[in-house]
């Protein structure tokens, strides 16, 4: 049987290297973990208060969770997408733009479904300091579930899964990847090859997986990577179908997770 992977000639120098931290300059970054409700307009002035109350306590790079103004349920994602294109009908996207270019930061905008040309995407959007888009990432990897008597969700019955990986450079280089994409190792080696410092994965874990998981991959993805790895999620809502985890967590090469 043909080897998978040939290990015989990787060196000392394929691992990445616990001595040599990434190369960026300090700077505050803000966690936004919001409580998500059925109402679009709450869900934006309570986004927008909180960009406000993290610059006002320094933070240069925000993240926001998956899915924040937009209950996570697929009853809801295309009665509460927009065109991105069409900045008119997009208020959701309005209201970042503005937002970064008015306290001159970086916002990683967490995720909202977006459609285009007919297809429904799990889409994050970054906004930079001029509060120009800078990048849009669809989420590759679609979180489909059947735990019984635990969990259902299939992501996919809605979404189109995007095909591309995401880089933005900010404060520091940045890779992209929303909520389930954390799963998948390779996504983050491939960010770690091109250089990326860290990498924000807005994300809604379930309370079940989240128990297992959540800080578990983040430490994995950050320790193989010796990256910084951040990631920011809804806080925890026991009354819709879908229980959030919370635990928006930053984990930095060799640290425990604060
Ligand atoms: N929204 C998601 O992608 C959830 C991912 C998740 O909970 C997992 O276990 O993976």
């Amino acid at each position: 049987m043909a080897a998978l992977w040939n290990t015989r000639n990787l060196t000392m120098a394929d691992a990445p290297n616990p001595f040599q931290l990434p190369n960026i300059t300090k700077f505050k970054i803000a966690l936004c973990q919001l409580s998500i409700t059925s109402d679009k307009n709450q869900n934006l002035d309570r986004a927008s208060r909180s960009i406000r109350l993290s610059v006002e306590q320094g933070a240069k790079l925000l993240v926001l969770p998956e899915m924040w103004n937009c209950p996570y349920s697929s009853d809801y994602f295309a009665k509460y997408a927009e065109d991105f294109d069409n900045r008119d009908a997009s208020p959701t996207l309005s209201m970042l733009s503005e937002a970064a270019c008015c306290h001159g930061i970086t916002i990683i905008g967490g995720s909202l479904p977006e459609w285009d040309h007919g297809r429904l995407y799990n889409t994050c959007c970054i906004f930079g300091p001029d509060g120009r888009l800078k990048a849009k990432h669809r989420k590759i990897h679609l979180f489909d579930i059947d735990i019984p008597g635990e969990i259902s969700f299939k992501e996919s019955d809605t979404f189109t899964a995007g095909d591309q990986p995401t880089i933005v450079d900010t404060v520091g280089r940045i890779g992209i990847g929303i909520c389930h994409d954390i799963r998948f190792p390779e996504l983050a080696a491939l960010y770690r090859k091109r250089g990326v410092d860290i990498i924000c994965y807005p994300g809604a874990f379930n309370v079940s997986t989240g128990e297992l998981l959540w800080e578990l991959v983040q430490r994995a993805r950050a320790v193989d990577n010796q990256l910084f790895v951040a990631t920011c999620s809804p806080s925890r809502n026991s009354t819709g179908s879908y229980t959030t985890w919370g635990h928006s967590t930053l984990v930095g090469p060799k640290e425990s997770p604060t």
